[in-house]
């Protein structure tokens, strides 16, 4: 297939549960991040004790050529692992100088950014909020409450998504739970 041959379509995305009823979601389970979380002994323990799925999205099957987009939903169901709260992997693009954007459908949490130059922030994801990721941040969704976090997002189809950095590396940052509320601290594993 190439960018000039692909039909228009439509697909289900549900305002609540952001699950798309007409296609598959690619999930991510706790043992899938290891390392990425501060506390490895909950972490274990967790992976040990059912191996949550700690979120899901949708992937589509599109050329990935700088003319498509690719867009979806993203799940972040609510849970902890010690007092840091569920979150996806993060990443960079591989073509870094590719933004995105995220809109939130229900739930409530952050999107944590960090750019190669050191710049970082943190973004509140509420329902009829809309964050926009620069080029050059990596960028982590992360549940803050209750109730699973939907996301739709959109970004050029050829961006790539580089996983190694923040694999290696880690976020400068991490959100944890302290007196019931979140708190941003160093995260302890950053090199
Ligand atoms: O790529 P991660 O960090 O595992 O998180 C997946 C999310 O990021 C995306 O790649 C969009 O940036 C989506 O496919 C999905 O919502
Ligand atoms: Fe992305």
């Amino acid at each position: 297939m190439t960018e000039t041959n692909v039909k228009p379509f439509n697909l289900d995305f549900d305002l609540v549960t952001g699950l798309s009823k007409s296609t598959k979601s690619t999930k991510r389970h706790l043992s899938k991040m290891k390392g990425m979380y501060a506390d490895d002994a909950a972490f274990a323990a967790a992976v040990q004790s059912g191996d949550p799925l700690v979120y899901e999205f949708y992937e589509l099957d599109l050329p990935e050529t700088s003319g498509n987009l690719l867009f979806g939903t993203s799940i972040v169901y609510p849970g902890k692992v010690g007092n840091e709260y569920y979150m996806t992997k993060g990443h960079f693009h591989t073509i870094l100088e590719t933004g995105e954007v995220y809109y939130c459908l229900s739930g409530e949490g952050a999107m944590l950014l960090e750019n190669p130059e050191g710049d970082w922030d943190l973004q509140r994801f509420i329902p009829g909020q809309a964050v926009y990721v620069p080029p050059r941040y990596a960028h982590r969704s992360i549940n803050l409450g209750t109730e699973p976090l939907v996301t739709f997002f959109t970004f050029r189809a050829d961006a790539g998504h580089d996983y190694g950095t923040i694999e290696t590396k880690g976020y400068r940052k991490l959100v944890i739970e302290k007196d019931g509320k979140p708190e941003i601290i160093d995260n302890p594993k950053w090199k």
